[in-house]
């Protein structure tokens, strides 16, 4: 039996984490979970998984879910909250399917505590690969990749050598606009950007994805998770997404790994390395229906958010702390109706070209990166 703390319940990683943990009773128990403002999802979560703590975004809905639970469950809230939630004693397995890099410091404390943690939240490792990997090594922890693209890769190096690894290849849908000009995206609608061909996700990434960012960011997801300079990881558009992402060996052999795009393969298979789980419910791949695959080089004059974060990448230190901070800000005021779409590049590339880089950051450095970036974006917006 594997014990679980999980971060981000109410989102589509945690919600589909949940399913994987229902259909796997005699795997997987729940002890400790943490989601943000749906404190009427919250609820049902905890009465089916009984978890011993959870914890919600704000001090005000505490109170609704102790007098509903009583001594039952124990609870936290905010930043803190999301900590404790990490920590619990009896979890060996952090699932982070929480949004953005505020999962950063429950995954460093997860770390310091010898948990595994399976990580969706990319955001985390953009922002401080360096100080997660090499915290994950001086722990001994495993990070489990939970991104479709880099479980692909993780499963296409199972028993291969590092040293023989030529390149990753990550596919990339396109996004909602995959197919229209820069021209044809100006005006483009939030509901517009928030129809993704493939996944159902949630709304941030969903944008990510529309921008190409989501792409940018799984890029240098890959340079932290696989150790992979930049020159080696290279992205193809491959609209169907079938194939989650590809390995090259230096024989010119390719190892791919394929399936219908559903997020709770790359959750079970992190959650259950090295072993996998059965799914006799989910609809298996069928070639024969699909048909053709397609595969394009990406535009990176049409999808510049991509080069943004090649740029930063290959800068490293503190550069793609603030790829992620102003795309995280620029989003959110998309979201909210504030800026139009083609804005949100345009404040990433301010927020870049501004910023004088610090090489080795420290976490203080990282936070107050972060903090002063998204304050930047707020002023120009504002
Ligand atoms: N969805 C997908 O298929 C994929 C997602 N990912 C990555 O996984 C991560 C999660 O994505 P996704 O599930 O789509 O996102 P969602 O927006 O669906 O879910 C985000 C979760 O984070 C919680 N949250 C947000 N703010 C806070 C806060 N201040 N305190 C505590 N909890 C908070 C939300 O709580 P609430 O809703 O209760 O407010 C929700 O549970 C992202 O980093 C994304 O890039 C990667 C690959 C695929
Ligand atoms: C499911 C998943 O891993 C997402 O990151 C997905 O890949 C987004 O699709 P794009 O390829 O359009 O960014
Ligand atoms: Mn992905």
């Amino acid at each position: 039996m594997k014990n679980i703390a999980l971060i981000g319940s109410t989102g589509s990683i945690g919600v589909q984490t949940l399913e994987v943990i229902r259909e796997h009773p005699d795997r997987f128990r729940l002890v400790a979970m943490a989601a943000g403002r749906n404190i009427d999802l919250l609820i049902e979560q905890v009465k089916e998984f009984q978890p011993q703590i959870v914890s919600v975004a704000n001090e005000e809905d505490v109170s609704t879910i102790q007098q509903l639970f009583g001594d039952r469950v124990q609870v936290y809230f905010g930043a803190e909250g999301l900590c404790e939630v990490a920590v619990h004693k009896d979890a060996t397995f952090l699932m982070n399917a929480v949004v953005g890099s505020l999962g950063l410091i429950p995954t460093l404390e997860a770390i310091k505590e010898g948990k595994d943690i399976g990580i969706a939240n990319k955001e985390t490792l953009v922002t401080a690969g360096h100080i997660v990997t090499s915290m994950a090594k001086e722990y001994n922890v495993q990070l489990l990749p939970v991104d479709s693209e880099h479980s692909a890769i993780f499963q296409s190096l199972q028993g291969n050598r590092k040293e023989d690894i030529e390149r990753l290849i990550l596919t990339a849908s396109g996004g909602s606009f995959r197919d229209r000009t820069r021209e044809e995206l100006v005006g483009v609608t939030v509901s517009e950007a928030l129809n993704h061909p493939n996944w159902n996700m949630g709304a941030k990434i969903t944008i990510d994805s529309a921008t190409m960012m989501n792409k940018g960011l799984e890029v240098i997801e890959a340079h932290w998770l696989f150790d992979i300079p930049f020159d080696k990881i290279d992205v193809v558009i491959h609209k169907e997404s079938i194939i989650h992402s590809l390995v090259e060996y230096c024989d010119k052999s390719v190892i791919a790994q394929l399936g219908t795009p559903n997020m709770k393969l790359p959750i079970a298979y992190a959650m259950s390395y090295p072993e996998r789980l059965e799914f006799n419910q989910e609809k298996a791949l069928n070639l024969w229906e699909i048909g053709t695959l397609h595969f394009e080089k990406p535009d990176v004059e049409r999808f510049r958010c991509l080069q943004f974060a090649y740029e930063a990448g290959r800068i490293g230190g503190t550069m793609p702390t603030v790829l992620n901070a102003a795309n995280e800000e620029a989003t959110k005021h998309f979201l909210e109706g504030n800026i139009e779409f083609l804005s949100i590049e345009e404040h990433i590339e301010k927020a870049l070209e501004r910023h004088e880089v610090i090489s080795h950051p420290s976490l203080d450095h990282i936070l107050e990166v972060d903090k002063e970036t998204r304050a930047f974006v707020r002023s120009r917006i504002e």
